[in-house]
This record gives C-alpha cells, structure tokens and sequence, in this order.
C-alpha cells in the first residue's frame, strides 16, 4: 500500500498492542478501571455541578474545522518556542498536584517523559516530589539543554514564602513561573466531600511546602489560597523575579489588559478544568476575546478539555500560541508511569501533525481563524 495508512507499523516497538490505548479517550477509560474510585473522582472532578467541566470539552465538539486544500506542503514543522524554551509541539503539560496519587513515582516519572519527548511541563507548587528532585528526574531523561520546567504558583499572603518557593523553583533551573489567579478561595468539589477526600494519605505531602520560613524546619507548610491577593502582589513578584511571569486563569477581557499594563509575559487562558468557579465559559469560546484584548503583544496559552488533535488545531487557529493538558497526563501517569504519560504525548503530537497536514497547514504558523467555524 503507498500511503502510510499505519505509520506507527513502520516500527514494531513503536506498535501498540491489542490492549494499549489509542487515543486520549481510552487511556481515560483505562485510568478509570485502575486508580482507586476516590482518587479518581478527584482527578475527574469538577466545582459544583461541572457545567464549565462538561463545557470545556463540548465546547470543541461545537466548532468545525474548514481545511485548505492543494497547499503543496512536504511535512510538518510542530516545534514551537516560548520564553526561551524549545519544545518539539505546540502541547504542553498543565500544572497537576498530587502526582503520586496515581503512580508511585508520581511527579519525577511525568518530567521524564516530558524531558523525553520534549514538552514544557509546569510543575505544580502543590506537587508531592520536591521541584529540585523533579528537575533532577527530567535532566537524567534529557541531559542536554536541560529541563523545560516552569514553575506554578499560588501567591501567599506570608511574602517571605513566596520568595522561598521562587528561590527554589529558580535554583532548580525553571524557566518560567505560572501565578494561578483563579482561586482566592478553593472551588467546592463534591464529588471529594461525599468521598471523605479531604487530605493526601500518609507518607505523601506537597514537598515544595517543607522547611519553609517561619516553620520547622522539616514541617510541611499548608498551600494558602488567599482573597486578599491583588494586583498589588504581581508588581510585587514582577520586580522580585527575572524570569518570565504568567497569569493563569484570567478569563475577562479586562484582565487580560490589565496584565499587560501590569507587565505580565504571558497568560494561561484557563477555567482550571472546571474545578474553581463553575458555570465560567468554556475556555475555547473565550479564547477569541482573550486573544483580541492583548492584541498579539504577549503570548496566550489555553487550556481545559483539550483531548485531541483537532482540538490543539482549533486553539491554534483562533490564536493561542500553545495548549496545555491537564487530566491526560494523569491518565496515562496512572496507567503506565513515564511509559504512559509519553504515549498520552505522543499520541496527540501524532494527532496534530496529522490534523495540520489535513487542514493544508505545514506549521501553527499557517493556522487562520477562517478555519474555524461555529457549527450550524
Ligand atoms: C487533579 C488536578 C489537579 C490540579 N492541580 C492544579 C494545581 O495544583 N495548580 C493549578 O494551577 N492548576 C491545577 N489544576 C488545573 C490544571 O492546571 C488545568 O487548568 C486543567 O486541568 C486543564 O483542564 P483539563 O484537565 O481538561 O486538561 C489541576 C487540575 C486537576 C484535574
Ligand atoms: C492545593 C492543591 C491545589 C490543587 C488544585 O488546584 C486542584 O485540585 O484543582
């Protein structure tokens, strides 16, 4: 046969068996079947009655791709680079907490496929490995360039602490931070209050917290959420900081302006997978004002309900420079640790390249908004 119907046929080990999963889909199903019910409703869960949970996802299933033809294009080019990070797709691993949770190596086995496969993994201030352990896990995968990690946070009201976590996220060689801004006070998850769910079992804990000023010295500090964090504090952490400063979870136009006038680099358009305020939009429905308000002036980066290829494409083509993932690396961490978050990757880098070539698009770069459309 002249096309390449299979092309992952062409390599044996590169086959998947009868009973590996294909899609992001199945490596949800095969998730389900094997982290303990509690746990997974935590991973699945969202606020409230997870309208925007269910929205975020819908949401694609709404838009229609409308592709060029005739475009003359060899192959794809799907590399991107953001603040100074290469990474071979426009895919990049959402800040997850609680990794081990779902596999024993929990956080140091997801930087490895992330090193591996060359993907930006934000790593979570609520992780259950330390970041200088993480780090060290993702240079041992890819021991040249070093690891694209950056750093996730919730600002705490104690400033000194922020400033250790900085301190540390800095000296384990992250490249970015991410302020998470969506949860000056943590969504309400039913699901996890009817399940008793309330605490990481013994001999787990969010390890970035440990020996932090103004405790023990091996205490483990709790994650404060804080509704008295303001605008006020992103100056504040701009001037402390020389690495690049996201925003994620501005979802309002005039948010979006106001970071910029506050000098943020970046921002994660995110409703925190349906899990912090419920009934936000769907984040791909937001993502044209979103883009609009900043005006190409700093990079936008979505995520929520990204499952597959199609998705990426539709993100890219209404102007977000990258998605983000967020459930699908704990799916495939549960079902197969590295192995398994590499497959989730490759697979949806696999996804896009195919979604591109069919849209006549050799790059992100040829993504157009005219190839969306709202369906009928
Ligand atoms: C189990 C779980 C834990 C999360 N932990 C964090 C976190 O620690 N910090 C954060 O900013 N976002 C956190 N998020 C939100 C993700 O970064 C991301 O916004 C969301 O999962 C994207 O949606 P998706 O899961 O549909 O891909 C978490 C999400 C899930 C599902
Ligand atoms: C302090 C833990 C934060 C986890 C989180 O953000 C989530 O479960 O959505």
């Amino acid at each position: 046969m002249g096309t390449d119907m299979h092309a992952l046929g062409a390599d044996p080990a590169a086959r998947p068996g009868p009973a590996d999963p294909l899609n992001l889909r199945e490596f949800q199903a095969a998730a389900k079947s094997t982290v303990d019910p509690v746990y997974y409703d935590y991973l699945a869960g969202g606020a409230w009655d997870e309208v925007t949970l269910r929205d975020n996802e819908a949401a694609f299933g709404r838009l229609s791709l409308l592709p060029r033809v005739l475009r003359g294009h060899e192959k794809r080019e799907l590399d991107v680079s953001l603040f100074g990070c290469p990474a071979s797709s426009p895919v990049l691993i959402s800040p997850t907490a609680f990794h081990r949770l779902v596999h024993p190596e929990g956080e140091r086995a997801t930087a490895r496929a992330a090193a591996a496969t060359g993907t930006i993994m934000v790593v979570s201030m609520a992780a259950t490995v330390a970041v200088g352990d993480i780090a060290a896990a993702a240079r041992e995968a890819a021991p040249e360039g070093g690891p694209a990690l950056w750093f996730q946070l919730y600002l705490q009201p104690d400033r000194e602490v922020t400033e250790a976590l900085v301190a540390r996220a800095t000296a384990a060689g992250a490249r970015a931070l991410v302020v998470t801004v969506d949860s000056p006070v943590f969504g309400t998850h039913e699901r996890d209050r009817r399940n008793g769910f309330l605490d990481l079992p013994a001999g787990m804990a969010c390890e970035n917290m440990r020996g932090l000023p103004g405790g023990e010295p091996d205490a483990v500090r709790p994650i404060a959420m804080s509704p008295r964090i303001c605008w006020a504090d992103v100056d504040w952490l701009r001037r402390s900081t020389s690495l690049p400063v996201l925003l994620k979870g501005v979802v309002h136009p005039e948010d979006a302006r106001l970071a910029l006038r506050h000098g943020v680099d970046g921002l994660v358009l995110s409703n925190h997978g349906g899990r912090q305020l419920d009934t936000v939009p769907a984040t791909i429905d937001l993502l044209p004002d979103i883009v609009a308000a900043v005006g190409g002036r700093i990079p936008v980066i979505l995520d929520g309900g990204v499952r597959r290829g199609t998705d990426v494409v539709k993100a890219l083509a209404l102007g977000a420079s990258a998605v983000g993932i967020g459930r699908p690396v704990l799916w495939g961490l549960a079902v197969d640790g590295e192995r398994g978050v590499r497959r989730v990757l490759d697979l949806l880098r696999d996804e896009v390249d195919t979604a591109l070539a069919l849209c006549g698009a050799a790059s992100p770069r040829d993504l157009t908004p005219d190839l969306v459309r709202g369906r009928p």
